[in-house]
């Protein structure tokens, strides 16, 4: 369980990255779903104790961030862009991480080691080196090393980005998986990894909380405000690139699935909203009246 109370963080440069943050993470898998440059990762930092607030304060499992050693103990993290030391083997790599968490005892650590690499498939790549890693096996290696020791939570910012489709579904299954028993807090922009994989989430845009709900909230946001016509060329120039979800193109023009408030055209014909239809009309502002 995370409890985050009216947490704020304001950069050097006056920057304001978030601000008055309210949420109430349990266990299981918890989405933070938002643009580039929402606050994600600055929330992530704060979380994983590498940065403090400005305002506010943070429990994990009771415990409060002024206590970071104590956090750091029920904490793993993988961090956005995570770093690999190439000539290392994956079980090298593991092993020095264990080290570092205080993991003493090398028979156990060893065991452990071993299991993890089972469960993250890379079980007959212990001996290889990181270096011949490709960029899925990577950030499996990277999810192994938060979770060794055991953390009660896992937090793990935008892992998905950069993996091929094949490896983002391995990706959300294992995160899946790790989320039976414990907090998992899964930072993305991309709406599919919240979709199949989470109950709850949070939607963060310029530092606020936007919604906070289900998966089904963020859908229905939308509800009304989804539209699909067909469209010449030069009507399909006319509408706000913001606006427009998908389009396919047919013989005698586009067919655009639209998100606006007001029915878009004589044709338009109301839809069932998606995830990601709700994601674009909280983040442009729509809402059907
Ligand atoms: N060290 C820093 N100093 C000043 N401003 C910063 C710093 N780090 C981030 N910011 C600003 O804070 C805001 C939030 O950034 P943050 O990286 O937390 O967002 P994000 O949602 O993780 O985005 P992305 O998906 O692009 O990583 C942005 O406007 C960013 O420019």
């Amino acid at each position: 369980m995370i409890t985050i109370r009216n947490l704020s963080k304001q950069y050097k440069n006056g920057e304001w990255a978030l601000q008055h943050i309210n949420l109430s993470i349990e266990n299981g898998m918890f989405g933070l779903l938002g643009p580039n440059g929402a606050g994600k990762t600055t929330l992530m930092r704060i979380l994983a104790t590498l940065l403090h607030p400005t305002e506010g304060d943070v429990l994990l499992h009771g415990v409060p961030l002024t206590e970071p050693h104590r956090v750091r103990g029920m904490l793993g993290y993988l961090p956005q862009y995570f770093q690999v030391y190439p000539q290392l083997t994956a079980f090298e790599f593991l092993d020095y991480v264990g080290v570092m968490k205080g993991l003493d005892d090398k028979r156990k650590r060893k065991e452990e080691i071993e299991h993890l690499l089972e469960k993250v498939n890379l079980a007959n790549k212990g001996k290889s080196k990181v270096k011949t890693f490709s960029g899925g096996m990577k950030q499996r290696l990277g999810i192994a090393q938060a979770l060794l020791g055991s953390p009660r939570v896992l937090i793990v910012d935008e892992p998905t980005a950069g993996l091929d489709p094949e490896e983002r579904v391995r990706f959300r299954n294992l995160l899946t998986q790790f989320s039976i028993d414990r907090t998992v807090l899964l930072s993305t922009h991309i709406v599919a990894d919240i979709e199949t994989s989470c109950r709850k989430l949070a939607v963060l845009n310029r530092g606020e909380v936007a919604l906070t709900g289900s998966v089904h909230e963020l859908g229905a946001y939308a509800e009304g405000s989804v539209w699909e016509l067909e469209v010449s060329e030069q009507e399909f120039a006319a509408f706000s690139p913001s606006q427009i979800v998908s389009t396919s193109r047919t013989e005698h023009g586009i067919v655009c699935r639209v998100v606006s408030a007001s029915c878009p055209g004589l044709y338009a014909a109301a839809v069932k909203p998606t995830l990601e239809d709700g994601y674009l009309a909280l983040l442009g502002g729509v809402r059907h009246a």
